[in-house]
């Protein structure tokens, strides 16, 4: 999306034709800094440090880091090696094993002189469908959201969001901001409040810094205020990405995401998930029980990040020297406190009925047991 006026995305084949150019997100809000990756390693460690991060994002990294291997080595245990290597670096965003798998369906048939092209144009070729899929997410959200600014004419629409589940989180567009970009372009007034999001603070740092920049206006809140925004009557609706849906509906996303859900179900706030088709697991239906939770170091929990009186970059520990800390990144929200979940296919029930009937085809494979 834009950024001082001009169109940005995350992550972009470079000039050169090989490397790939991504926005560094660990420096930002402060710090604009494009980097390049230049091999399997680069992207590897891009996605284990966070200078990447989102689900889609995450997904697309890995194929353009099967893209750097094939470029260095396209023989078939230097395949196998970037599949192994990028597909242990998170856990919990189904889209990153689902871009290894498409990518390995497509290089494994080829003669390794035919991989490197190959790899390049099917990684660019996830990259353009998480944006159309993202666009799409964004205008049948903006149908939803018109229809709750319904219930109260005169007045902006009040969102909440947590973590970054904007274009930062993807291509472009991003999930759960996407519709939020769809209203401020059909001129529907309205607002978020955004979660900071303990630890990595991906609200304060991303989603801030996307909705300023797109001229988009929101409050900045801790995470434990929107319990209580909701109670005060605040909060018309709360829109969260996820980083893996299972097919029953239930979602794993950012850490703190369920209790926000129990707050909005006790409130009767509607809680909405933005997905695309590639952060749903098919092969699985108990999100508590089968969905693999990112534990991150106690570093992030003891330690805060930010900028000191000279602009410098420094972290300050806000914890006893001795604390033990325990770092989730992510929880499950299960489908029953889910009011729907908006695809780019159209806004499904958070059930499996739901979502077979906007992707029948993975309902027949499911049957054929596939
Ligand atoms: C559109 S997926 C965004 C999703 O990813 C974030 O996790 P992380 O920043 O650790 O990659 C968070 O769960 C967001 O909702």
């Amino acid at each position: 999306m834009r950024i001082a006026g001009r169109h940005y995305r995350t992550i972009a084949l470079a000039a050169d034709g090989c490397s790939v150019e991504i926005i560094d997100q660990t420096l930002l809000p402060f710090t604009f800094k494009l980097r390049r990756l230049q091999s399997l390693e680069d992207a590897a460690q891009a996605i284990c440090e966070m200078t990447v991060r989102g689900a889609p994002l995450i997904g697309v990294t890995a194929a353009y880091g099967v893209a750097l291997a094939m470029r260095t080595d396209p023989g078939n245990a230097s395949l196998r090696r970037a599949m192994t290597t990028l597909g242990a670096t998170r856990p919990t965003a189904v889209n990153l094993h689902w871009a290894l798998a498409r990518m390995s369906e497509t290089l494994q048939p080829l003669a390794p002189g035919a991989r490197a092209a190959q790899a390049y144009a099917e990684a660019w070729a996830i990259a353009e469908e998480d944006v159309r899929c993202c666009e799409m997410i964004g205008r049948h959200g903006l149908k939803l959201l018109q229809a709750l600014a319904a219930r109260s004419p005169g007045r902006r629409l009040n969102v909440l969001t947590h973590c970054n589940a904007g274009w930062l989180a993807c291509v472009d567009w991003g999930t759960a901001l996407a519709p939020i970009y769809a209203a401020h372009e059909d001129g529907l007034p309205v607002h978020v409040y955004v979660d900071e999001t303990r630890p990595r603070n991906q609200g304060a740092a991303l989603t801030a810094f996307e909705l300023g920049a797109h001229g988009i206006p929101y409050t900045l809140i801790v995470d434990n205020a929107g319990g209580h925004l909701m109670q005060q009557g605040q909060i018309d609706v709360c829109l969260v990405g996820s980083d893996r849906a299972t097919a029953g509906g239930d979602i794993a996303n950012k850490i703190g995401t369920y209790l926000k859900a129990l707050a909005a179900r006790d409130n009767d706030v509607p809680f909405y998930v933005a997905l695309p088709f590639s952060s749903i697991d098919w092969s699985i239906n108990d999100g508590l029980a089968q969905i693999p939770i990112e534990n991150r170091p106690a570093r992030e929990v003891t330690h805060l990040a930010g900028l000191d009186e000279r602009g410098r970059r420094i972290e300050v520990r806000i914890a006893p020297t001795d604390a033990t800390a325990a770092n989730p990144a992510f929880d499950v929200t299960p489908a029953r406190l889910i009011t729907g979940i908006i695809t780019e296919r159209g806004v499904a029930a958070a059930d499996y009925a739901g979502l077979a009937a906007l992707y029948p085809e993975r309902s027949e494979a499911r049957r054929a047991g596939a």
